[in-house]
């Protein structure tokens, strides 16, 4: 083991292969992107054809992931793709309507009137208008059970995919599980669906839009076809062309090194978050908080400290191709006019009128295709990405062999463990924890290990649990090696109680019946001999609810918005919400220390457990209280090797067969 606390660790510095980015500055924050690539087109051809490959490719999961979902809701998913195209054709049927009505009028200019065609468009415009909420509505109702079942089938799969990452790879969990977010709003698959009836409801809504008014304006006499024809396509055409931000469509970051501005940060977070309040005042902070956040404010002064975001200053597209989506929308009369001024009629008036109408839901067709980026290839990635996070292979696999195995060496007074030169160094860190260490700790003995603060003896009891593999050397477990046997197994076979251990955001009873394989049903008496062992009976009994009592709720409650603002409630609501929060218990450092021992302590009493590790977990107990806790170990020794870590040993030298 090291013997001194070497310092933290530092990442190591790899040279980037890629340019470097482009930056920009906008206010106190500076903006990276890259710049396109020049044109090359045999590459740009072969890059695109790969793309394509790669999409094709990724085109199985897409429809492996829809296939899932009609399994799971055939009927709702049918339902929802007839809603979804009478919404995509509404609005070209209004369209369709306005048009006839417009000609009923033209030809009632000239004398050539039919009304059938006019109640037709009547009828069919107020059809539209009450159907369109309909669907609406429906396609609401069917999302909320879609989201249920989706939820249902695919949390459950993620939730075993992810207990298999291993302690490490778990900090990359947003790499692993990227179809991941807040529980319960997002659900796996529906980001998905939601792409592709936006894709299909787009499409198909500007297809039809587009096709009703071409249908109009072929019916034009020459050249006012080709000036209408013109409108047609030019606004949609600028929209389409017309970049969302100043780096054109490319993807961006944004960072801030602005110190003021950090600290401000810090300082608000300070003054509104719940969990740093007994501290300050304890410490004496809370009246300097505003002092020093004004003292940053003045440091920053006037500096634009918004977002960079497309829609803010310093990020928004040129100025002229704003000036060119208005024209293209709103002057086609003025324009029309300067083009035509000696043909106009009530005709031409009515063709502008109506093409005014179209240019301006196509425009916000355009702007609803756009704002909600999705793509097929993006459609295809998600299912990807949801189908790789659940096939997830943990980076440290099982071994074949299952753990105990009298057959193979497995004594029945305990774990036998042996470390042959064995060093470990985590990731990007500078230094080793542990180097070079060899042991031998036989069946059945008591071992105490002590050190100095960050000498590795954490990190030597993590590595026979296998949370990491050692970077160098050998663990041997019965005489074999650690990664031939099921982790699983071996770890059903450890009891660890660990330095600072964490409650669950369950209750007391749950938390104490964590880690029970389920095939045991523990009966309020084995929990409240457990929680004995574990010196919890008393404040446990104090506790309002007892070993129901919830701790640390979920607080799954909220208000919700009214118009259009959150939180503006009624103080009479304040206190319906305040009545049906789950109460906060307060549990000191002992009181937690106390319940992760009955917690182990049920392990050890219900589960077939040969090493019981014990990495000094009675620090914060008072003298009594680690006294009995230690005895309570004592006896269920039998058969089990133990491993304890303490800085208070002496009087367990006695006990001891190994100090290390
Ligand atoms: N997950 C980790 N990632 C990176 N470095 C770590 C990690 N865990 C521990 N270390 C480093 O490894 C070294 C040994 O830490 P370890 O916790 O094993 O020491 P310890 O002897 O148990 O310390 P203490 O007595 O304070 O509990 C320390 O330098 C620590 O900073």
């Amino acid at each position: 083991m090291t013997d001194e606390k070497k310092p933290t660790c530092i990442r190591d510095v790899v040279p980037s292969p890629h340019p470097p980015p482009r930056i920009l500055s906008h206010g106190i924050y500076t903006i990276a992107y890259e710049s396109p690539s020049p044109v090359n087109w045999t590459s740009d051809i072969r890059a695109w054809i790969e793309q394509y490959l790669v999409s094709f490719t990724n085109l199985s999961y897409a429809r492996r992931l829809f296939g899932e979902i009609y399994i799971l809701a055939p009927g709702l998913l049918i339902g929802h793709i007839c809603a979804t195209l009478w919404l995509s054709i509404s609005d070209a049927l209004l369209l369709f309507c306005l048009g006839s009505i417009f000609n009923f009028v033209e030809g009632h200019s000239s004398g050539n009137v039919s009304h059938d065609s006019l109640n037709i468009a009547i009828y069919g415009g107020f059809f539209c208008a009450i159907i369109e909420p309909a669907c609406s509505r429906y396609l609401a109702y069917v999302n909320d059970i879609m989201n249920s079942r989706l939820k249902a089938h695919f949390l459950p799969q993620l939730i075993e995919a992810s207990m298999r990452v291993d302690v490490s790879s778990m900090q990359d969990c947003y790499t692993i599980f990227p179809v991941r977010g807040h529980f319960p709003s997002d659900v796996p698959g529906s980001s998905f669906l939601q792409g592709l009836f936006h894709i299909i409801r787009t499409t198909i809504s500007l297809l039809s839009q587009v096709a009703v008014l071409m249908n109009a304006v072929l019916h034009k006499p020459s050249p006012e076809r080709e000036v209408l024809f013109l409108f047609c396509i030019a606004h949609p055409l600028v929209r389409w062309l017309a970049p969302s931000n100043v780096t054109g469509t490319q993807g961006y970051i944004f960072y801030t090194l602005n110190v003021p501005f950090k600290k401000m940060k810090s300082l608000y977070d300070l003054a509104f978050s719940s969990q740093y309040r007994e501290e300050l005042i304890l410490n004496g902070a809370a009246n300097s908080i505003h002092s020093e956040y004004q003292r940053s404010t003045e440091q920053l002064g006037d500096e634009i400290v918004t977002e960079p975001f497309p829609w803010a200053g310093g990020l928004i597209r040129r100025w002229y191709w704003d000036f060119l989506i208005n024209l293209t929308l709103d002057l086609p009369l003025a324009v029309y006019a300067l083009i035509l001024p000696c043909r106009l009629s009530p005709s031409s008036v009515m063709s502008i009128a109506l093409l005014q109408q179209a240019t301006n839901r196509l425009s916000l067709s355009i702007g609803e295709y756009g704002m909600n980026s999705t793509s097929i290839k993006s459609l295809c990635l998600q299912a990807k990405w949801l189908y790789d996070a659940i096939s997830y292979k943990s980076k440290m696999p099982n071994g074949p062999m299952s753990y105990p195995d009298s057959s193979r060496g497995s004594s029945s007074d305990g774990m036998k463990i042996s470390f042959r030169q064995v060093s470990l160094r985590y990731e990007r860190c500078s230094h080793n924890a542990l180097d070079d260490v060899t042991l031998e700790i036989a069946p059945g003995q008591l071992v105490l290990v002590v050190g100095v603060n960050g000498s590795g003896k954490s990190s030597l009891l993590k590595l026979i649990a296998r949370l990491s593999n050692p970077t160098e050397g050998e663990i041997l477990i019965d005489d074999n090696s650690l990664s031939t046997y099921d982790s699983d197994d071996v770890r059903a076979s450890i009891a660890f109680l660990p330095q600072l251990p964490l409650l669950f955001p369950m209750s007391v009873k749950e938390n104490i019946c964590l880690g029970l394989p389920s095939r045991v049903h523990a009966t309020d008496e084995q929990i409240q001999q457990a929680a004995k062992m574990g010196s919890c009976t008393n404040w446990v009994s104090k506790l309002q609810n007892g070993y129901d009592t919830q701790v640390k709720p979920t607080h799954d409650i909220g208000n919700g918005w009214a118009n259009g603002t959150y939180g503006t409630i009624s103080e009479r609501l304040r206190e319906e919400l305040a009545r049906h929060k789950q109460q906060t218990v307060t549990i000191s450092g002992g009181e937690k220390q106390r319940l992760a021992a009955a917690r182990t302590f049920m392990r050890i009493n219900h589960t077939d457990i040969r090493l019981v590790v014990v990495d000094e977990a009675t620090s914060s107990l008072d003298a009594i209280t680690e006294r009995d806790i230690l005895s309570e170990f004592h006896h269920v020794r039998q058969g089990k090797t133990m491993i304890l870590v303490t800085h208070r040993f002496h009087h367990l030298v006695k006990e001891a067969d190994q100090i290390m």
